[in-house]
C-alpha cells in the first residue's frame, strides 16, 4: 500500500543502519518530507542544525516539555530526543520507544532497518566512537527492541544501496 492518505513512515534501527540517509532519499526522491526532531546531543560534523535536528540546550528542551510541545519524547544514550507531529504524510526517524508512544496518535507504518553487525562496527567506529562506546550504543539500541510490534516490517539492508531499501518502503 503506497501513503496515499495522511500517513506517517517512522524509520526505526540501530546506530548507523541507514536511517538518516533512507530519510534522505524518501525526501529527495519521493518528496516525502521528514519531520526534523529535537535533540540536546553534540551536532556531528557535517550535520546541520534544522536540516538532521533541531539541535536544542537542555534548557530549551524542559520548556518544550514544559510546553507540551512533543508528541513524545524520551532520554536516549545520554541526550534527549523528542518530536512534533504535523498532519500529512511525513517521514520520522524514531526509537522504537518513540514508535510506541506515538503508533495509536497517527497512522502510521514502522520500518526497523537490521544491519550487518561488521558494517556497522566499522561505520561507528569511522564516526569517531571507541569500542566502549560502540558496545554501549549496541546495547542500548538492542533494549529498545522490545518495543517493537508484530506490525513493524524489518528490512535486511546488508548488500542493498539505499535506493533498494527506499524502494522496498514505499512499496509497502
Ligand atoms: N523517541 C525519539 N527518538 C528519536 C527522535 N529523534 C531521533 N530519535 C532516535 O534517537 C536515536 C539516536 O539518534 P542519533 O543520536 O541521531 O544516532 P544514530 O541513530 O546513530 O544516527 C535513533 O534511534 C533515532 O532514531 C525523537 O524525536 N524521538
Ligand atoms: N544501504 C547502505 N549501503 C551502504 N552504505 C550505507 C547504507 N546505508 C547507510 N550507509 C552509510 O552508513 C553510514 C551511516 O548511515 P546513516 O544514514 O547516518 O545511519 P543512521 O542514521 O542510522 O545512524 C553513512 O556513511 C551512510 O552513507
Amino acid at each position: 500500500m503506497k501513503p496515499t492518505s495522511d500517513c506517517l513512515i517512522l524509520i526505526m534501527g540501530p546506530a548507523a543502519s541507514g536511517k538518516t540517509t533512507i530519510a534522505k532519499i524518501l525526501a529527495e526522491v519521493y518528496h516525502i518530507p521528514r519531520l526534523i526532531t529535537y535533540t540536546t546531543r553534540a551536532q556531528r560534523a557535517g550535520e546541520k542544525d534544522g536540516a538532521d535536528y533541531h539541535f536544542v540546550s537542555k534548557e530549551t528542551f524542559q520548556k518544550m516539555i514544559d510546553a507540551h510541545a512533543f508528541a513524545e519524547w524520551q532520554s536516549f544514550d545520554s541526550a534527549y530526543y523528542g518530536s512534533c507531529i504535523e498532519p500529512g504524510t511525513h517521514v520520522l526517524v524514531i526509537t522504537p520507544q518513540g514508535y510506541q508512544k506515538i503508533k495509536d496518535q497517527v497512522s502510521c507504518r514502522g520500518f526497523y532497518l537490521e544491519v550487518d553487525p561488521q558494517q556497522q562496527f566499522q561505520r561507528l567506529h569511522d564516526r569517531g566512537l571507541t569500542e566502549v562506546q560502540i558496545h554501549e550504543r549496541i546495547a542500548e539500541d538492542q533494549a529498545e527492541k522490545r518495543f517493537l510490534d508484530a506490525s513493524v516490517r524489518y528490512i535486511d539492508t546488508h548488500q542493498k544501496t539505499p535506493a533498494e531499501i527506499a524502494d522496498v518502503i514505499m512499496k509497502q
